[in-house]
């Protein structure tokens, strides 16, 4: 906690379990910089977002144009919500709170109860903050007659104290939810954040962008042809653009680790033969589902 800068605040037992989940600010680097074919929704952020926060002033007036309590970010997975959210933290000069929903679902009922009440608690005691809640679907779906009781009750709790943010005018609390399926949230959650964004799977540019930023600062041959690798990675999330980039530089690890006899003490660096074969790899593994792939990584 003196770690953040906080001081003087006492927590209870729950509230120190959820505290550990906390994210130093000191040490969350993400920023805008890391996020490459995402400009429209970032511009929008700061729009209704960022800028409400940081001009708090000039919208004390009105009621309207207050930061939304519930930002909602939904897409296909390894497409980039999580970089947005901790990027928005960031920016905002928020704390971040990364609450997976295990650790509220894998308690006994009464415990669950106290830690989501605790989670509200210390995010007002923490203010301003972000509690940032990925695949928020698991927890907040939508109800049904077959709900256990306890979970009924837990998600009927949550809201409650999610209104509770709501009403308090002052209050600098934002719950930012990821999903990859926004159809099985329940409808009620679904009102309480209005603010969505779709970060979709990247287009041809978007992807291109995408490689240059996760290949900036790597040793890359000046002939690679970045279009013409978009164009062949149709289907690919960022996050396989990032695992296909490594195993192309693992390949230039590769050939220095395995000649004959090291004539030079330099990794050569990525080429574009490189590149076309870790596009290979990563298209295989996605059809062939990441169990399959796995059963071909030699185990020596
Ligand atoms: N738009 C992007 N720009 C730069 N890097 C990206 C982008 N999208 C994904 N990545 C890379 O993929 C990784 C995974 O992205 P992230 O965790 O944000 O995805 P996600 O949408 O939250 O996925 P999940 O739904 O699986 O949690 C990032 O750490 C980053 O390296």
């Amino acid at each position: 906690m003196r770690q953040i800068g906080v001081q003087n605040v006492k927590l209870s037992e729950y509230e120190m379990s959820i505290a550990a989940h906390l994210v130093d600010p000191l040490t969350m680097q993400i920023t805008w910089h890391d996020i490459a074919g995402l400009d429209e929704v970032i511009t929008e952020l700061k729009d209704t977002v960022i800028l409400p926060i940081q001009k708090r002033h000039l919208f004390e007036g009105s009621r309207l144009l207050q930061p939304p309590k519930g930002v909602l970010l939904y897409g296909p997975p390894g497409c980039g919500k999580t970089l947005i959210a901790k990027a928005t933290a960031k920016e905002a000069g928020f704390r971040f709170i990364n609450l997976q929903p295990s650790t509220l679902t894998d308690k006994w009922y009464g415990e669950s109860q106290k830690l989501a009440a605790a989670v509200f608690s210390l995010a007002i005691k923490l203010q301003p903050s972000v509690i940032f809640i990925d695949e928020i679907d698991s927890f907040l779906r939508n109800r049904s007659s077959s709900d256990h009781e306890a979970t009924a009750m837990m998600k009927a709790q949550f809201m409650s104290l999610w209104d509770g943010l709501e009403t308090d005018f002052n209050c600098q609390v934002i719950i930012m939810g990821a999903t990859n399926r926004p159809q099985d949230l329940d409808t009620a959650i679904l009102r309480r954040m209005p603010t969505r964004f779709h970060i979709n799977q990247p287009n041809v540019k978007q992807r291109k962008d995408i490689l240059k930023l996760i290949l900036e600062n790597e040793n890359v041959e000046s002939a690679v042809d970045f279009g013409e690798i978009a164009k062949q990675t149709d289907g690919f999330s960022g996050s396989d653009l990032r695992e296909m980039c490594r195993d192309a530089a693992l390949l230039c690890v590769r050939d220095f680790v395995h000649q004959e006899s090291p004539v030079e003490d330099f990794i050569r660096p990525i080429g574009q033969e490189d590149m076309k074969k870790a596009i290979e790899k990563m298209k295989k593994s996605k059809t062939a589902g990441v169990q399959e792939a796995f059963m071909h990584v030699p185990l020596d």
